[in-house]
């Protein structure tokens, strides 16, 4: 709607306060014409822009009544605009999935997510047969999913940070594809796993809740800051039997064949998890995707010579597209936010 009206470069803050501005004319019903162009004329001062802040739109008021015209969602150039997301990334949906699915998927993408713990059972003891943890800890949210007896949904949002329960470790906020991710490793008590690319640390401590705290899991991350937070992580959650390497997973000695089971949640491009990062979608750059798939490719290879004979390994991501997708012999899940309702994941896991 700017370059229909300005042909010309336009300084930082006038942009962005053209975009406030806007975006209070088009969507917010609350606010009249007048107090929204008043406020975003004061925002881009002292810059001279301000005038054409003004300018601007009063021109979308005269000529579009301050109301958005956006293109029908019926071809891939129509929908990025219309469901504000990158063309490339629309054209690549497109092709994969097709016109319906791809315009399902870009509405998840501008929904709120779902709010949803994971029961910390190193904290609260084991669940009883009604869900709750059997000690009596109360973990706020609902159980919702039957395949995962551990996740609470929360409606109405929480402050964790300000919650004693999240300080003392009785649930850790995680989505539910991460869940699966981790309960498709599928650890025993006693076993000895690996982590490769183990922070924040989410699936880390689910494995070890899994584990009942029983066994070694070695989790590697390569950014120090990282692995310190996954360090104090573990200490809240109670997950004693993590060792956490901090680390390049590709450099650090690892004996072949040592580990029961081995995850590789790897980094990948997020793209199943643009409604919970809304910027994600606007720093993910097509041409990074060829790298990424090679890291991908070389850290599988140390999951792979990691894992004991016969072993299990689960290769994640929670991204959509293809050519991040591995293991394909696997026994493989697909998590849609459009479908079910959590972040888009691809999980593949192989033997054990
Ligand atoms: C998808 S995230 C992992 C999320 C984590 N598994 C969880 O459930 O919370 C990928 C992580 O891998 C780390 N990473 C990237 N390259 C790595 C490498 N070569 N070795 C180890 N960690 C790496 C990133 O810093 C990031 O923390």
């Amino acid at each position: 709607m700017i370059s229909r009206h300005v042909d010309r470069d336009l300084d930082v803050e006038v942009r962005a306060a053209l975009h406030i501005g806007l975006y209070e004319l088009l969507f917010s019903d609350g606010t009249p014409n007048r107090a929204a162009v008043a406020s975003a004329v004061e925002l881009a001062k002292p810059n001279l822009g301000f005038k054409l802040v003004n300018a601007v739109l009063r021109r979308v008021i005269d000529d579009d009544g301050g109301k958005l015209r956006l293109p029908a969602d019926d071809t891939p150039d129509g929908a990025a605009i219309r469901h504000s997301h990158p063309l490339w990334l629309v054209k690549r949906w497109w092709k994969w999935l097709g016109p319906n699915p791809t315009r399902a998927l870009l509405a998840a993408g501008n929904r709120p997510t779902e709010l949803v713990l994971r029961v910390n059972t190193l904290r609260t003891g084991p669940l009883g047969e009604d869900g709750a943890p059997a000690g009596g800890i109360v973990v706020p949210g609902e159980p919702f999913d039957d395949a995962l007896p551990e996740a609470r949904r929360v409606t109405g949002g929480l402050d964790v940070l300000a919650d004693p329960g999240w300080r003392e470790g009785h649930y850790v906020a995680m989505s539910r594809g991460s869940m699966r991710a981790a309960r498709a490793v599928d650890p025993q008590p006693g076993e000895r796993v690996l982590d490769l690319c183990a922070a924040p640390g989410g699936k880390t401590t689910h494995m070890a809740a899994l584990m009942g705290g029983e066994g070694t899991i070695v989790a590697i991350e390569k950014h120090g800051g990282r692995a310190r937070a996954l360090r104090r992580t573990c200490e809240r959650v109670g997950a004693g039997n993590v060792e956490v390497i901090s680390g390049d997973a590709l450099e650090v000695e690892l004996a072949a064949g040592s580990f029961d089971r081995v995850l590789l949640d790897a980094p990948c491009s997020g793209l199943g998890t643009l409604a919970s990062h809304p910027d994600l979608r606007w720093r993910v750059q097509e041409r990074d995707l060829p790298e990424l798939g090679r890291l991908q490719g070389r850290l599988l290879e140390v999951a792979q010579r990691a894992v004991k004979p016969g072993g299990r390994l689960v290769y994640s991501v929670c991204t959509l597209n293809p050519g991040e997708e591995r293991l394909p012999e696997g026994k493989i899940t697909r998590l849609w936010p459009h479908r079910d309702g959590t972040d888009g994941f691809y999980i593949s896991a192989v033997g054990g």
